[in-house]
């Protein structure tokens, strides 16, 4: 039996506005999904006379290749998923196997008779540390993943957004892009993606892979860790179990927030690739604590920090409105933009800008605002979010002409910055590579308009 391929792919993200606040699920946060995608190619096979076996093969990286067999309970559904290659690990992979064809089993989707299956991975170059002499698209890289510098843009979520979407529509005989299975697709994918991590995370990465750019609001945590332990011996009342839980949790409401937003006609977020790293989890758990016992004044800067990230969102998806319906007065606002800097920005909106100067003020004060409560949560929780280093290179950043303000996207640190600037002030901004520019790379990384989607076979297949 040849099952035609099929190759489906998901993007990177930055989160803008939100960081660390996005964790309680009462806040909002706005997410940008970046032109950098990882796609997964189903292709063919054949049903055998052994065990089914997946096969997740990386082209780009040494090792890159997992291999497992799938043995279902004849009892239960229960679908156990054991590695073939142990010396050779990779959590997400296994992860999203494992959840995907559970459900299916649960839901009485999967076939009896399963045949193998075969998926090749591959990731934009953004996503790495690239080799110098790269030229290709998917640049092959001498190392196993894990030993690839990382860039920070979500990879882990969009593989696991893709391959989930491959899994689906190979053993669940379904389009996993149409708009009636993108909220399963979504809920597997968060799950695997947790499971893998071994935490739960806001999911604002997984949630942006699925749907794009999005003002997210969490899932509550419980809904994850509800999910009991996958049976690992054959007991059936325990594989029994944790099918239905499963299923639950899965077909349940999450009551996600996945509103569609936008960065604003001939505004573009301009990432920013600075030499230094960042410990994510430890910043968290910096952070938590020092909201947990920082008594009033911590929480006067929590809530600070999410009125500054609502005022962000609304003015963002205002400007996305004035673009539309005042298109005049906004090209003519922009046209000034790009001559003064983020104060110029601002003084021009409030004197004589009408709705739309008022909205790029708005904006322009929305992230001063951001930035002083991150500064203060640097300083109170120990956290590095917005180190002086960053700060430097921001404020510099903020006197260019064309530019509104930049930020730490997401956890902060020391490996990245992200600014909104107008379109057409960017090539200038580039130019500048003395000083505080000197650390930066900028990437050449746009807005992505999709989420997860069908990829078109023809383009993609000729790099494997
Ligand atoms: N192209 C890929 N092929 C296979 N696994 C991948 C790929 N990209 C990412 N992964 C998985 O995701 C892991 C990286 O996840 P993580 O360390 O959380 O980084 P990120 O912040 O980019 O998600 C890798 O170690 C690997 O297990
Ligand atoms: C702190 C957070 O709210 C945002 C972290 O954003 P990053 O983009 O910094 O995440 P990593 O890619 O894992 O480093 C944690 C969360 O939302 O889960």
């Amino acid at each position: 039996m040849t099952i035609a391929k099929r190759c489906f792919s998901a993007p990177g993200k930055a989160l803008l506005a939100g960081g660390y606040l996005v964790l309680d699920a009462e806040n909002s946060s706005f997410v940008t999904a970046l032109s950098a995608r990882i796609y997964a190619i189903t292709s063919s096979q054949f049903v055998g006379s052994t065990l089914p076996t997946i096969t997740v093969l990386s082209p780009q990286f040494q090792e890159g290749e997992w291999s497992y067999t799938i043995c279902r309970s004849p009892a239960t559904g229960f679908v156990s998923v054991t590695t073939l290659t142990p010396n050779r690990r990779n959590p997400f992979v296994q992860s999203a196997i494992a959840t995907v064809v559970n459900y299916l089993s649960a839901t009485g989707i999967l076939q009896t008779a399963m045949p193998s299956l075969t998926i090749n991975i591959l990731s934009d170059n953004a996503y790495h540390s690239q080799p110098s002499d790269g030229v290709l698209p998917f640049n092959k890289h001498l190392l196993p993943i894990v030993a690839v510098p990382k860039t920070g843009l979500g990879s882990s979520a969009a593989l696991t957004t893709s391959l989930v979407a491959a899994l689906l529509s190979f053993y669940g005989d379904m389009n996993p892009v149409a708009s009636e299975s993108k909220t399963i697709l979504h809920n597997l994918a968060q799950l695997a993606h947790c499971n893998a991590q071994g935490k739960v995370g806001s999911g604002f990465d997984v949630a942006c892979a699925v749907f794009g750019s999005i003002v997210y609001r969490r899932f509550q945590p419980s809904i994850i860790s509800s999910l009991p332990s996958a049976p690992t011996s054959s007991d059936r009342e325990m594989e029994a179990s944790y099918l239905l839980s499963l299923t639950n949790i899965i077909d349940a409401d999450w009551n996600v927030g996945t509103g569609a937003c936008a960065v604003p006609r001939r505004l573009r977020l301009l990432m920013g690739d600075v030499t230094g790293g960042s410990e994510t989890p430890a910043m968290v758990q910096m952070v938590l604590q020092w909201r947990k016992e920082g008594g009033d004044s911590a929480a006067a800067v929590w809530t600070a920090l999410g009125k500054a990230n609502e005022k962000l969102i609304a003015a963002m998806i205002g400007l996305g409105e004035q673009a539309v319906e005042m298109p005049e007065e906004y090209d003519a606002f922009v046209d000034e933009v790009l001559k003064v800097s983020a104060m110029g920005i601002r003084q021009l909106g409030l004197s004589n800008g009408g709705r739309t100067g008022e909205l790029f003020a708005l904006v322009v004060d929305a992230i001063i605002e951001i930035r002083d409560n991150l500064r203060i949560m640097t300083i109170r929780s120990g956290a590095q979010i917005e180190p002086i280093e960053q700060t430097r290179l921001l404020d510099a950043c903020s006197t260019l002409p064309g530019v509104l303000g930049g930020i730490v996207p997401g956890a902060g640190g020391y490996d990245a910055v992200c600014l909104l600037a107008a379109e057409a002030a960017v090539d200038a901004i580039a130019k500048h590579t003395e000083g505080e520019f000197e650390k930066v790379k900028w990437l050449e990384l746009r807005e992505e308009a999709h989420g997860v989607r069908e990829e078109d076979l023809l383009e993609i297949e000729k790099f494997l």
